[in-house]
């Protein structure tokens, strides 16, 4: 299955993407970070699949497919020759423990329906001991236990269990899938019909206190839905994506796992939160942030976990095949212990714009700011690893330059703005230094355009952000020469490449090839629009809703040799700056 044939569904602890055809391929719980016990995503069904369809000989992709309104309940649709049925999945919002409800419903005629369930613990690792009790399945394997009420009977085939059964117009059944921790006793059983209404009453109010009113709002709605389910509600901590290794490159070695939470990722995350009225959830990242900082400013990682966890260490699964064959597939993140300078900007940038927004001030939150330019003090001048997350060699990435201008310039604002103390003219004169530096070491004359980092000849994507953070106008000459240069060198059917990458260059220390990066070709969008090329600009971002699945959803990056989605997905790096280009063009 391609990756845009699926669709989410999550609780905002947890999500699963459910297929076109009705399988459910990816499950992880009790949290976004653990083990999955559906993982066909990465394999094929003997990883973990539930499966729900018109029993015919092949699996049917949907009809079709929508969320119902401005929810995350997602209905599947299929008419057959005897009539039509849907499927209603959603993962109620969580209680003791986390469920997963399937309703069929008849909608014409009579149709013949089966379904087929292969629970698999560990990454498709663990096939688990499986007994009825009480009419119920309970499935056990190591610290996992699952539970499922279903309507009809299932029988068991080897290690899977399958049912038939028939639907005719009006009749509705509901399977429900609890997991819980296998020491602990029974969970108690949720009412599905009860709690769909529940969950689509949450999601529709929270998604009614969107304050965008411009064009594309739904687009940018179904954005900040994705966002929120993105979001682990019990911290407020936010994940990049809830997949691991879907491949950057497909059949490629570029497959990382993105569960966690990047201070970049969230901190741009948060900034769409605010400009769509969000301040509650701002309010809880700001908390979430605070927390996984704490301690000394030395000690910053770029990501944390949910709750902010610090050791995220990345290993292969090896019994895994991978997405298409696209190995190895990880768990973890080595970039966890990487130099990325930018994080000290976005972290200055966000608590900034949380000021301005009207978020009452937290005193922690100006104390650690101060630590962390103190540390910038001494550090800004050394290569880093950049915001891709090179893996080849430390570089000084003009981007992480730029960035640490843009910390100084926000902390010097919080003095200035919002009556903070610090040592203003030290911060103004590093601030003015970094910028002549950055101007002298990063620009080619000769090409007139900003290069990767000081001294290279290589362009990249994150230099159309040089207007966005204020670093320089729009107008100056070297954005607008530098835009033009990345229009030249960095287009694949008019999307963006974050650079160059071929076989016989080495610019990120990885093999093999990617696509187009869907976040730097909405930063094209918005730098044609404040350069004054409106007009190419919209025509740019609406090429790139187009590359919305059918259900408005956009993975990492899209593949022009394909014309396909890959990367991770869900992916809220490409999902924010759809909100932020909306804003700006609007
Ligand atoms: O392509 C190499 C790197 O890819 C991942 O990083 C990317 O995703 C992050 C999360 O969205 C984003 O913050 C970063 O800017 C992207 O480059 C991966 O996590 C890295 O380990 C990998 O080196």
């Amino acid at each position: 299955m391609r990756i845009e044939d699926y669709a989410l569904i999550g609780d905002m602890q947890s999500a699963a993407l459910v297929g076109r055809d009705g399988s459910v391929d990816w499950l992880c719980l009790p949290r976004f970070d653990s083990p999955s016990c559906f993982g066909a995503l990465l394999g094929g069904p003997d990883n973990g699949q539930w499966w729900i369809g018109p029993a015919t000989a092949d699996r049917r992709p949907a009809t079709r497919r929508r969320y119902r309104g401005d929810t995350l309940v997602l209905e599947s649709e299929w008419d057959t020759a005897r009539g039509t049925v849907r499927v209603i999945d959603f993962m109620p919002p969580r209680q003791a423990n986390p469920d997963m409800v399937r309703i069929v419903e008849g909608v014409a005629g009579t149709v013949e329906m089966a379904t087929e369930i292969r629970v698999r613990f560990d990454y498709g690792r663990i096939v688990p001991w499986v007994r009825r009790s009480d009419g119920l399945l309970h499935a056990v394997g190591g610290p996992d236990s699952i539970w499922l009420r279903s309507p009809v009977p299932l029988r068991s085939r080897g290690y899977v269990h399958h049912g038939s059964f028939r639907v005719s117009a009006g009749e509705r059944m509901a399977f429900v899938f609890t997991w819980h921790p296998s020491h602990e006793p029974r969970p108690v059983e949720i009412e599905p019909f009860e709690q769909l209404a529940e969950t689509e009453s949450l999601w529709t109010e929270w998604a009614g206190r969107c304050t965008h009113s411009g064009p594309w709002r739904e687009a940018v709605v179904r954005s900040l839905i994705t966002l929120k389910a993105l979001t682990y509600s019990p911290t407020g901590g936010i994940v990049a994506a809830p997949t691991t290794s879907l491949p950057e490159d497909l059949g490629g070695v570029r497959n990382w796992d993105y569960r966690y939470c990047w201070l970049r990722d969230a901190t741009m995350i948060l900034d769409a939160l605010i400009g769509a009225g969000y301040l509650d959830e701002a309010r809880d990242w700001r908390a979430w942030l605070l927390r996984a900082i704490a301690g000394r400013a030395q000690d910053l990682q770029i990501m944390y976990g949910v709750a902010g966890e610090r050791r995220l260490p990345e290993m292969e699964l090896a019994w895994l095949p991978g997405y298409e064959g696209s190995r190895p597939v990880r768990i973890g993140n080595g970039a966890v212990n990487q130099l990325q300078l930018d994080v000290y900007g976005e972290i200055a940038n966000s608590l900034y714009l949380a000021r301005a927004s009207g978020l009452e001030p937290d005193d922690r939150a100006w104390t650690i700011q101060r630590e962390l330019i103190d540390y910038l003090e001494g550090h800004w001048d050394e290569p880093d690893e950049g915001l891709w997350e090179v893996r080849g060699p430390r570089r000084h990435f003009t981007h992480s330059k730029v960035m640490c201008w843009v910390a100084l310039d926000r902390a010097i604002k919080a003095v200035e703005k919002f009556g903070r103390a610090g040592p203003l003219a030290r911060w103004k004169a590093l601030r003015d230094r970094i910028h002549a530096e950055v101007c002298d070491k990063a620009f080619d004359r000769a090409r007139g355009t900003f290069t990767q980092s000081y001294g290279s000849h290589e362009l990249d994507a994150a230099l159309l952000l040089i207007p966005v953070v204020g670093f320089l106008p729009a107008t100056d000459p070297r954005v607008v020469g530098t835009i033009e240069a990345i229009e030249r060198e960095l287009l694949s059917d008019g999307f963006v490449l974050r650079y160059p990458v071929a076989k016989d260059n080495d610019v990120d220390g990885l093999p093999g090839g990617e696509g187009a990066f869907l976040a730097c070709s909405f930063w094209l969008a918005e730098a044609r629009a404040m350069v004054g090329r409106r007009r190419e600009a919209v025509e740019l971002f609406e090429r790139l809703l187009d590359l919305r699945n059918d259900v408005g959803l956009l993975s990492e990056e899209y593949d022009p040799r394909y014309g396909r989605l890959v990367g991770n997905f869900p992916q809220a790096f490409s999902h924010v700056p759809l909100i932020h280009t909306a804003r700006a063009l609007g």
